[in-house]
C-alpha cells in the first residue's frame, strides 16, 4: 500500500506563545525553531510579524531552515483593499514562502466580533488569499471557529472555506478554536467538508485541548481525511493548549493504522531526540517538566507497583506500549510502599548492591520503607535516601561524622537606611572521625528583595563548611531543587522535604527528610545527601 503524506505544521512560536505566562525572546524562538527543524516538521510558524517587536525581530533575522517558514496574520479588514491593509502588509513584508491567515467562518463571529455582513467577510477572505497567491506565497487559511460555525450555519461555514480554496489556498485548516468539539463531531464534520468539495489533501486540522481531546480530535480528523496537522511542542497554546505534537509525532510513527497508512517528515531516527526537545522547551520556559507527559515524561516508563516491576524485569513489553529509548526516554523502577521484591532488587542492583533473591534483608528493607512512608517519607524519587536505608538494613551503613548540634535563626528587620533586610544564620557542631570537633557558622543577608537563599541554605553552608578529611569530596556539592509538602504522617501533619543535589561531575541525587519542623526535615535531607556522597565516593568511614 502506498503511504499518504501527512504534513506537520508547528505553531509553538505563535499559538504556543499565546499560553498565559509564556513570552519567548528572539534567541529563544531561534533555538526552538532549530529543534523543530531538526525533528523534521514541515512548517514552522514563527509568529505574527508586526504584532510585537520580538516577532518582527525574529522574522527580520530570516532564520534558515529546511521546514517551510510561515508568517501568521489575519485576513484584510473590511473597507480597505488587501494591498492597503497595514496589518497584512507587515505580515507580507516578513517575506516568508508561506503565509497563514486566520479568518472568520462562524456567522455569529462575523456579526458579533467583526460587525460586518456575511458577504463582506467572505469577500475579505477570498481577496486576502488571492493577494497572497498573487504575491507568490503558499497560502494557508485558518478557518477560525469552523466546527462551531458549521454546527450553527453549515452553508455559510462551507461558503467561506470554499471561497478561500477557490482563491488559491493550498491548505484550508479547520480550527476548533474554543476546543469544545468532541472526536465524533470532528470526524463527521471533516468528512462533510470533503464531501462538499475540499479534497482531504488540502485540509488541515487545528485543535485546542479544552476537553483534553485535542490529540484525539486531530486523529479523528486525519481518520476522516485531513492531511495537515497543526500543533505545538508539549501542547503549549491559548488557554488549555493546542494538540500536542510531542504526543502526535510518536503516535503517527509508531501506532497503527498510522504507521502503515501515512508518511510524515519526522524520521524514526529523529524520534530519539523527542524527549530532549520536550525538556529543552521546558528549560527555556523555566518549567518543571510534566512527569505524566505521554512518551516523554519522567514517569512515562516508571513502574511503581510490585506486580508491574516483577513482570517488567522478565519482559518489558508486559507493561510498556513502546520501548522508551525509541523516544529518548528511559525506564525507571521506583521504590515505594507499592513495591515488591522485584522493584527492590532492581533498585539495589542499580545502586551497586547485589542481593540474592531470598535474602531476609529484602523483606526487612521493604517493611522499613512501608513503615517510613506511613509516617510521611517518600522514596519514590529520593533514590539516595532509599540507598542509605537499604545499606543500613544490609549492615553496610557507614558513619562518617556526627552532628552534635545545629542552630538556625532567621530575622526580618529594617536596617539603619530603612531597607528591608532578611537574614538567616546557622551554626553547626560536628564531631569528626578523629574525635576532633568543628563548629561552623554561616550567614545570608538580603536587602529589599526576597530570595531562596534562606535558613536552609545557611544550614547547608554551615554543615559542609568544615568536614575535615571529607572537605574535598563535599566541596563541589550544590542544592539544585527543593520541594516541600505538608503531609499526614500517621495522625499528625508533618513536613516532607525532598532536595535534589548535584556534584561537580554533574551527578544528581535526591534525598528526603520528614519532621514537624521544616528546618529539621531539611536538615535530615541535607545530612543524607552528604552521607550518600561520601558513601558513593568511597570516603574512609569513621573508625
Ligand atoms: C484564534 C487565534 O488564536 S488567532 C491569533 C490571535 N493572536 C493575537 O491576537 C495576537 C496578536 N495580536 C495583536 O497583536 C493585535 O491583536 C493586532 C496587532 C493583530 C491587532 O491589534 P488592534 O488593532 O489593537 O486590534 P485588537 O487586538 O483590539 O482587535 C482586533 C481587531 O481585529 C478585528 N479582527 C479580528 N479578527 C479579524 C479577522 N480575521 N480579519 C479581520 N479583522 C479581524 C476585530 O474586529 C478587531 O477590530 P475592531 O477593534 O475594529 O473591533
Ligand atoms: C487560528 C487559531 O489559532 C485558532 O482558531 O485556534
Amino acid at each position: 500500500m502506498t503511504k499518504q503524506r501527512l504534513y506537520l505544521y508547528d505553531t509553538t512560536l505563535r499559538d504556543g506563545q499565546q499560553t498565559q505566562g509564556v513570552q519567548f525572546s528572539t534567541p529563544e524562538k531561534a533555538q526552538i525553531a532549530e529543534v523543530l527543524d531538526t525533528l523534521g516538521v514541515d512548517y514552522v510558524e514563527g509568529g505574527w510579524p508586526g504584532a510585537n517587536p520580538t516577532d518582527s525581530e525574529f522574522f527580520d533575522a530570516k532564520p534558515k531552515m529546511a521546514a517551510t517558514f510561515t508568517a501568521f496574520g489575519m485576513t484584510k479588514r473590511a473597507g480597505m483593499s488587501a494591498e492597503n491593509d497595514d496589518v497584512l502588509a507587515a505580515v507580507m513584508n516578513a517575506g516568508t514562502p508561506a503565509v497563514c491567515l486566520v479568518g472568520k467562518s462562524h456567522d455569529f463571529h462575523v456579526k458579533t466580533a467583526l460587525g460586518i455582513t456575511l458577504e463582506e467577510n467572505t469577500d475579505n477572505v477570498a481577496r486576502s488569499i488571492a493577494y497572497l497567491v498573487a504575491q507568490g506565497r503558499e497560502a494557508l487559511f485558518d478557518a477560525e471557529h469552523f466546527f462551531d460555525g458549521y454546527k450553527s450555519n453549515p452553508t455559510y461555514a462551507l461558503e467561506v472555506i470554499k471561497a478561500a480554496f477557490a482563491a488559491g489556498a493550498r491548505w484550508i485548516v479547520l480550527c476548533d478554536t474554543n476546543g469544545g468539539t468532541l472526536p465524533r463531531e470532528v470526524y463527521e464534520i471533516t468528512k462533510a467538508v470533503i464531501a462538499a468539495g475540499i479534497p482531504g489533501d488540502h485540509l488541515g486540522i487545528h485543535t485546542h485541548n479544552d476537553t483534553e481531546n485535542a490529540v484525539a480530535n486531530t486523529l479523528a480528523s486525519v481518520d476522516a481525511g485531513a492531511r495537515q496537522i497543526q500543533g505545538t511542542l508539549n501542547g503549549l497554546g491559548e488557554r488549555c493548549g493546542n494538540a500536542n505534537l510531542t504526543t502526535l509525532i510518536p503516535t503517527l510513527l509508531l501506532k497503527e493504522p498510522y504507521t502503515s497508512a501515512y508518511e510524515i517528515g519526522v524520521r524514526k531516527e529523529a524520534l530519539i531526540g523527542l524527549t530532549r526537545a520536550s525538556r529543552l522547551l521546558d528549560d527555556i520556559l523555566n518549567r518543571v517538566p510534566m512527569k505524566q507527559a505521554a512518551y516523554v515524561g519522567a514517569s512515562a516508563f516508571a513502574h511503581k507497583a510490585g506486580l508491574h516491576a516483577s513482570a517488567i524485569l522478565k519482559d518489558p513489553t508486559t507493561y510498556e506500549h513502546i520501548e522508551p529509548g525509541v523516544v529518548g526516554n528511559e525506564r525507571i523502577i521506583p521504590m515505594s510502599n507499592q513495591a515488591g521484591q522485584s522493584n527492590l532488587r532492581k533498585r539495589l542492583t542499580d545502586a551497586g548492591l547485589s542481593v540474592e533473591k531470598r535474602n531476609p534483608a529484602l523483606s526487612a528493607i521493604l517493611n522499613r520503607i512501608k513503615e517510613r512512608e506511613a509516617v510521611g517519607y517518600s522514596y519514590d524519587t529520593a533514590q539516595a535516601s532509599f540507598e542509605l536505608l537499604a545499606r543500613s538494613e544490609l549492615g553496610l551503613a557507614e558513619s562518617f561524622f556526627d552532628v552534635e548540634r545545629y542552630r538556625v535563626i532567621s530575622e526580618r528587620r529594617r536596617n539603619a537606611r530603612g531597607h528591608l533586610v532578611v537574614e538567616s544564620e546557622a551554626v553547626v557542631t560536628v564531631q569528626l572521625p578523629s574525635g576532633a570537633k568543628t563548629t561552623s557558622y554561616y550567614k545570608n543577608e538580603h536587602s529589599d528583595e526576597m530570595s531562596d537563599d534562606g535558613p536552609v541554605n545557611a544550614l547547608w553552608q554551615a554543615l559542609k563548611r568544615d568536614l575535615g578529611p571529607y572537605q574535598d569530596i563535599v566541596d563541589g556539592v550544590r542544592l539544585v531543587d527543593f520541594k516541600v509538602r505538608i503531609t499526614n504522617g500517621g495522625t499528625e501533619a508533618v513536613t516532607r522535604v525532598i532536595i535534589d543535589f548535584e556534584d561537580s561531575e554533574g551527578r544528581r541525587w535526591s534525598t528526603v527528610g520528614v519532621s514537624a519542623n521544616i528546618v529539621d526535615a531539611s536538615f535530615e535531607a541535607l545530612l543524607e545527601a552528604l552521607n550518600w556522597k561520601l558513601a558513593r565516593d568511597g570516603a574512609i568511614r569513621a573508625g
